[in-house]
């Protein structure tokens, strides 16, 4: 298979230029340039466009925040920008004799802070910037568009992807000059809005183009039209430049699914939900048939072959007109899988996965090492594992809104740890500001430290940790060994692994901007180092925003369990895709391992059942 890159402006410029067209087809790299709006010295634009970033940058990083968030007014953030540089750019400009440049630039950006502050006011919920505003000049790396057998890579850099009211995202496209050029706009749009969802499956865009002349102008463009732009103009074009594509497949269309197999097959009568979900998308225009049908503990998983041509995010926007004709209380789940496109739909009455039933069943030969855990039961009813002394899966980032089955999803990982681990083996330090979730548990011998309230407590915990872990390096080495498991292997037992679990970091993220400092260093260090001395994390939170799950407190917990977040938002935080703002909460779950997510429903363990657990053993017997 032939690849190909071209950037976005090249494409743009193929579309509208057949000269152009036919000179790149010869194997010529002709210029954009005269694609560039005429009107405006370029350097004046990217000046302009970097001041954009940087104002959005500042008003949605984790450190500014806060303040950003103050700022309500157009001459605020205009004396922020003019602070932090505008004024050195127009002094600079002043000082060439380009004073009349100066004032139109200034004036040009006045107007964009009197934009944002309106689009403060439009935001449903404004609690910051990030309510706004999802990325500024985001890099679209090698997309990889699909043009019949062949892959077509493009790369573009968007001026800004918002959210629009309604939790819809749009990408956002800043002009200076208009004049005539609006075609080549219309169309530069169109790629982009035709990319991003690649880049981010499940998500669709609608488009906007904003002229800073410098007086305001908008151009709001729907998803419907921007694809209608692509498929009538960009597509054809696409497949003249590539030839080898097939004229019967769109370009960037799905592949075709393949036929479900394996455990799919067994299930494969689509019944009356498959034909209503068929028959749903039939009234959009989108042809889908029923490749199979998994009946999950909470869910209906229904495998679709689109038919050539349908495209899995056209599916996917249609996810809240499905709640009509299916009468969903949320939007259906839909996402690509291998082969086909996954819906899920909630059972009319889910059943709960026991710890002690999925113990008793297949999960108990599925956990290997003493520090292997369930994530729950998935869709197909293979239990989900993952296993701390995994690199990919030793610390963990756990998210879910208040009633999302977070707490309980943390306790049934405390008493599947207990359950098959002696306190010798296993030691859990329990992090529990909310003071309910492990409330009982004070005696129980596999406690490392007391359970931690308060945030001097859950700072001392960590200050703790890693200080045993230097430590335990010590003890290593002058054993010679290179990790805890190792050292365990020889014989030398009296080193248990140690789990620090955190049912909600938040607050020691807010607490202050010393203690957020010393918590990620000391989060670091330990993620960093904590796996070869048996030492791991789990850090849950109900607020999944970018304040709290900062890039380093992300990067440093490879596992990520995200449980039914607020919106789509969150979930693109927490697992870099939309979907989770749709699950169905209790324990419903979506986790990443670095290879795709999985969907599985969290294990549950009654209250009585978990105290004893995790009480202290009776005489002559391990437990009570
Ligand atoms: N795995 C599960 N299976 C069945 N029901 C569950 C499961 N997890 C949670 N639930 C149900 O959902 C309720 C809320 O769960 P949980 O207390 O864990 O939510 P949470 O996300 O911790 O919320 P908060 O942050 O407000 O404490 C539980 O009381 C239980 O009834």
């Amino acid at each position: 298979m032939a690849h190909h890159t071209l950037t976005a402006s090249e494409l743009t410029a193929a579309v509208l230029d057949p000269d152009w067209r036919a000179r790149w087809c010869a194997g010529e790299r002709p210029s954009t340039r005269s694609f560039a709006p005429p009107g405006t010295p370029r350097a004046m634009s990217l000046r302009f466009h970097k001041e954009a970033e940087a104002l959005v940058r500042w008003l949605t990083a984790p450190a500014s925040l806060a303040a950003a968030a103050r700022l309500d007014t157009a001459d605020s953030l205009l004396d922020h920008l003019w602070a932090s540089s505008l004024q050195a750019v127009t002094d600079k400009l002043f000082e060439k004799g380009r004073g009349e440049e100066a004032q139109l630039f200034t004036a040009r950006l006045r107007t964009f802070c009197t934009r944002l502050i309106d689009l403060r006011r439009r935001a449903t919920h404004f609690e910051n910037w990030q309510d706004v505003f999802v990325g500024a000049e985001q890099e679209l790396a090698r997309i990889p568009v699909r043009i019949g057998d062949d892959t077509v890579e493009v790369r573009a850099r968007v001026d800004a992807i918002r959210i629009h009211p309604e939790r819809h995202l749009e990408v956002v496209d800043y002009k200076l000059s208009q004049g005539d050029r609006q075609r080549a706009d219309l169309v530069q749009l169109a790629i982009y809005a035709h990319l991003l969802p690649i880049w981010r499956p499940g998500c669709g865009f609608s488009g906007t183009l904003e002229y800073y002349l410098p007086d305001f102008g908008e151009v709001p463009v729907s998803r419907d039209d921007l694809a209608d732009i692509f498929s009538g103009m960009v597509a054809p074009v696409l497949r003249e430049m590539f030839p080898s594509a097939r004229p019967a497949t769109a370009a960037g269309a799905a592949p075709t699914a393949a036929p479900a197999s394996g455990p799919a097959a067994a299930h494969s009568d689509p019944g009356a939900v498959g034909r209503a979900v068929v028959a749903a998308f039939r009234g959009f225009n989108l042809e889908v048939e029923v490749a199979g049908v998994i009946e999950g503990p909470q869910l209906v998983r229904l495998r679709l072959a689109p038919a050539p041509g349908v495209k899995v995010s056209s599916l996917a926007n249609r996810a809240e007109d499905l709640q009509i004709p299916l009468s969903l209380s949320v939007p259906p789940l839909i996402r690509a899988g291998k082969g086909h496109v996954i819906l899920d739909l909630p059972r009319p009455e889910p059943k709960p996965c026991l710890l002690k039933e999925a113990l008793a069943g297949r999960l108990a030969a599925t956990l290997k090492s003493p520090v292997a855990f369930p994530i729950g039961i998935g869709v197909e009813g293979d239990p989900v594992v993952a296993d701390f002394a995994d690199p990919n899966t030793c610390h963990a980032l756990v998210a879910g809104s208040t009633g999302s089955g977070k707490s309980e999803w943390l306790k049934a990982l405390v008493a599947s740890l207990v359950l098959r681990n002696t306190p010798a083996q296993v030691r859990i330090a329990l992090i529990d500001p909310k003071i309910l979730t492990f409330a009982g548990v004070e005696d129980s011998p596999w406690l490392w430290r007391p359970p931690a309230t308060t945030l001097a407590d859950a700072m001392a915990i960590l200050r703790a940790a890693t200080a045993e872990m230097d430590a335990r390096y010590q003890r290593l080495k002058r054993g010679g060994f290179a990790n805890l498991a190792e050292r365990i292997a020889a014989g030398e037992t009296d080193i248990p692994f140690l789990v620090l679990i955190f049912d909600e970091f938040a607050d020691l993220v807010l607490a202050g901007r010393d203690e957020k400092r010393e918590f990620e260093a000391l989060v670091a260090r330990l993620a960093g180092m904590g796996r070869a001395a048996g030492i791991h994390l789990v850090l849950a939170t109900q607020r999944p925003d970018r304040t709290i799950v900062t890039g380093l407190v992300k990067a440093n917990l490879p596992l990520k369990v995200c449980l039914k977040v607020a919106n789509a938002v969150n979930a693109l935080i927490v697992l870099d895709e939309p979907g989770a703002e749709s699950l169905y909460g209790k324990g419903d779950l979506l986790c990443d391992f670095g290879k795709g997510l999985v969907r599985a429903q969290g294990l549950f363990v009654p209250q009585a059942e978990f105290l004893a657990a995790v009480a202290p053993p009776r005489r002559g017997g391990r437990r009570g």
